[in-house]
């Protein structure tokens, strides 16, 4: 996939488009699009004129009915070649897709047996057993053991990952190769509802809906083409009243040239693109409607670590307290990191070996294990001699170890402190009631976070740091990296509540995470980005997945949705100003073509009233395919308010629209007045 992701534009999608631009003239298929089919219809009528001269009353010259006819067949063509243009790549992708879905063989695990199914008979519950360098048969979730699996064949990524059973990546797709080691998989979904499976419908386009935006702008749009069709039938009579005879094609060319054939031939091509901007980037959004309200955004939650920071946390340090000697820090911080498969907890054994310090391993033996978990911010063991040794956050270490009536040495909130300010995370180390000393764990801030969140503060986007970080650490990070608020000591609810907060407010937040207990929170925020590596569910309640798994990537998904609503309104805004000033150049056409004496009218200066309808009508057809590239790219962004967009883009493409067809009728008609 990542191949064929990379490459922009093949002959082979050119010539599928062209095709496909005739199949979209079917009629069905045109009514989606009223401004288009109008101009579809008049394109038959103007074809019957030609073809029965002398059946329709006034009609003009076969010559001229002729070229009008072949001008608005144009226009319809290159808006339906803008559309297919802009599914051509979805539908590139969808079919290198569809060859990783092959059949597989699944060994089904059925009581104490295992049996060989295919894969398309595996339902949601089955629980399956894939080995080395076979291929995952299905979604699932691995319920037991750890293993290495090759998912380039959907990530495009070719390093291997690791998925184990519990915790966050656990998580395993269908169509993926296991290169490593065995595990044991819960298949989590029915057939034709796989992650692929949906994967394929989304670049494919089969799945899409018009967004609440694409129809409020159709609305806008048709009822445009109303008002101009009842102006122009109504014309007509009025012209005849007062004795001006204007042909049928005549009255046609007019309709076609007021209404915003522009932006109705470009509209969907630029919904389109949009999507596939967003695909091109490795994310997969679940609908338009998401990467629209990244557009929109108000406010951003990131988490600290991992998103803003790199995540590899690194014990670098043990930092004694009281009177106790460094040496002991480490050995029981190793003894409580034991079994912690934690970045953090693995960390503190590496530092351990670092240090050519060592420990007593056999003490866990008979322990039980406690696993770290956000709620409690401490991880350790029981040893089963009945002591207790726990690592944590430092006040979550303080707490415990004054329940049970230790003291705390006076020195541990000054070197904590110290550790905090550097922007690091100091973790307690505790037996029982006594404190022993603090792991320093370091982690950078990625580079450039500062210049991103300068941007977002220029979209006017505030963004709010969620940590589970103790207060000190969290203000450093954020100082650091120029975050616009902090909330430390968060639990996994307390992002649910700020996203609540904020919402009341009337504001649309974004979101990124892959937690099982981010997926509510995920699913309230308007823009919730799940990573690819993240848990099943976490996966369902977001509305887009990140494929590389990188958290930071919402920073682009939200400047690639307002750069997708910028091109829309740049386009209609462009499209209904080039629309007034083609008045100019066919109004006082169409009189003088009656009233000679009204060539007064004709400031354009344009050869002949016949070539002034052609030139301005041409204009109209070939702006389409001109601004396809616009359409597809997005047009160039820079970040700022959206009242300073706003004003910048009707600046540019109010005035340019007035501007360029005056230029661009001008110079066509240089050339047509010749032949007319
Ligand atoms: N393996 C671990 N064992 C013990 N304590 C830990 C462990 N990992 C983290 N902690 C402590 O628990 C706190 C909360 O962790 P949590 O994962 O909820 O948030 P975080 O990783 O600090 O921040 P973020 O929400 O930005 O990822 C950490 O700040 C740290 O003090
Ligand atoms: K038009
Ligand atoms: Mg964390």
């Amino acid at each position: 996939m990542s191949t064929s992701r990379k490459k922009l534009l093949t002959g082979e999608m050119v010539t599928n488009a062209i095709k496909d631009s005739f199949i979209k003239l079917n009629p069905v298929t045109m009514m989606k699009n009223p401004v288009m089919f109008i101009v579809e219809v008049g394109t038959f009528v103007v074809l019957l004129m030609t073809l029965f001269p002398g059946y329709f009353g006034t009609e003009g010259s076969v010559g001229f009915n002729l070229t009008v006819f072949v001008i608005l067949l144009f226009t319809v063509l290159f808006a339906n070649f803008a559309e297919a243009l802009a599914e051509g790549r979805g539908k590139a992708q969808a079919d290198s897709l569809k060859k990783t879905k092959t059949e597989i063989s699944a060994n089904k695990v059925l009581g104490s047996g295992i049996k060989l199914v295919p894969s398309t008979e595996l339902r949601k519950g089955d629980i399956v057993i894939v080995s080395q360098g076979e291929m995952i048969p299905g979604d699932g979730e691995v319920i037991e053991g750890l293993a290495s699996v090759d998912e380039s064949a959907i990530t495009g990524e070719s390093a291997p990952v690791i998925k184990e059973a519990g915790g966050d990546f656990s998580s395993v797709t269908g169509g993926t190769r296991v290169v490593s080691d065995k595990i044991r998989v819960r298949i989590t979904s029915d057939p034709g509802e796989s992650f692929i499976d949906r994967m394929i419908a989304l670049v494919e386009g089969a799945s899409r809906q018009k967004t609440p935006n694409e129809i409020a702008l159709n609305t806008l749009l048709t009822s445009l083409t109303l008002i101009f069709l009842i102006v122009v039938v109504t014309l007509a009579p009025i012209a005849r009243y007062v004795e001006i005879e204007l042909s049928i094609p005549v009255l046609i060319s007019l309709l076609v040239c007021l209404i915003p054939t522009t932006i109705g031939g470009l509209l969907s091509a630029i919904g389109i693109a949009g999507m596939d901007r967003v695909t091109q980037f490795n994310v997969l959004a679940m609908s338009g409607k998401a990467v629209e309200a990244a557009g929109d955004i108000n406010t951003m939650i990131l988490d600290k670590t991992g998103t803003i920071t790199f995540g590899n946390r690194m014990a670098s340090q043990f930092v004694p307290v009281g009177a106790h000697p460094e040496r002991l820090v480490g050995e029981w911080a190793a003894v409580s990191s034991m079994k912690d498969e934690t970045p953090e907890g693995r960390s503190v054994l590496e530092l351990m070996k670092k240090q050519g310090l060592t420990y007593d391993e056999a003490m866990a033996e008979g322990g039980a294990f406690i696993e770290f978990q956000a709620e409690t911010r401490m991880s350790g063991i029981d040893l089963k001699d009945s002591r207790k040794v726990r690592k944590g956050a430092v006040d979550a270490v303080r707490k415990w170890v004054e329940a049970q009536g230790g003291t705390v040495p006076a020195d541990l909130g000054t070197q904590g402190d110290a550790i905090a300010k550097e922007g690091g995370t100091p973790l307690a180390v505790a037996v029982d009631h006594e404190i022993f000393g603090l792991i320093y764990l370091k982690d950078t801030v990625k580079p450039g976070m500062k210049e991103r969140f300068d941007q977002l503060r220029k979209m006017g986007i505030k963004t709010i740091m969620c940590t589970g970080d103790n207060p000190l650490t969290a203000a450093t990070i954020a100082r650091e990296a120029g975050v616009d608020d902090y909330i430390a000591e968060s639990k996994p609810e307390d992002k649910i509540a700020v996203i609540r907060r904020e919402q009341a407010e009337g504001k649309l937040v974004a979101m990124t995470g892959d937690g099982t207990n981010d997926a509510p929170a995920l699913a309230q925020a308007d823009v919730g980005l799940a990573m690819n590596s993240g848990t099943v569910a976490a996966k369902e309640a977001a509305n887009m997945v990140d494929l590389d798994s990188d958290p930071s990537k919402i920073i682009e998904v939200v400047a690639i949705g307002k750069q997708l609503l910028m091109t829309r309104g740049a386009l209609t805004t462009f499209s209904i100003a080039n629309d007034v000033a083609k008045y100019f150049a066919i109004i006082p056409a169409m009189f003088t073509l009656a009233i000679p004496q009204m060539e007064a009218l004709n400031v354009m200066r344009l050869g002949s009233p016949l070539s002034a309808i052609l030139s301005a009508l041409i204009f109209n057809a070939i702006i389409i395919p001109l601004l396809i590239p616009l359409a597809m790219r997005g047009v160039a962004y820079k970040p700022m308010s959206s009242t300073r967009l706003l004003q910048r883009n009707l600046f540019i493409y109010g005035l340019g629209g007035v501007v360029v067809p005056f230029i661009g009728i001008k110079l066509i008609d240089l050339v047509v007045h010749w032949w007319v």
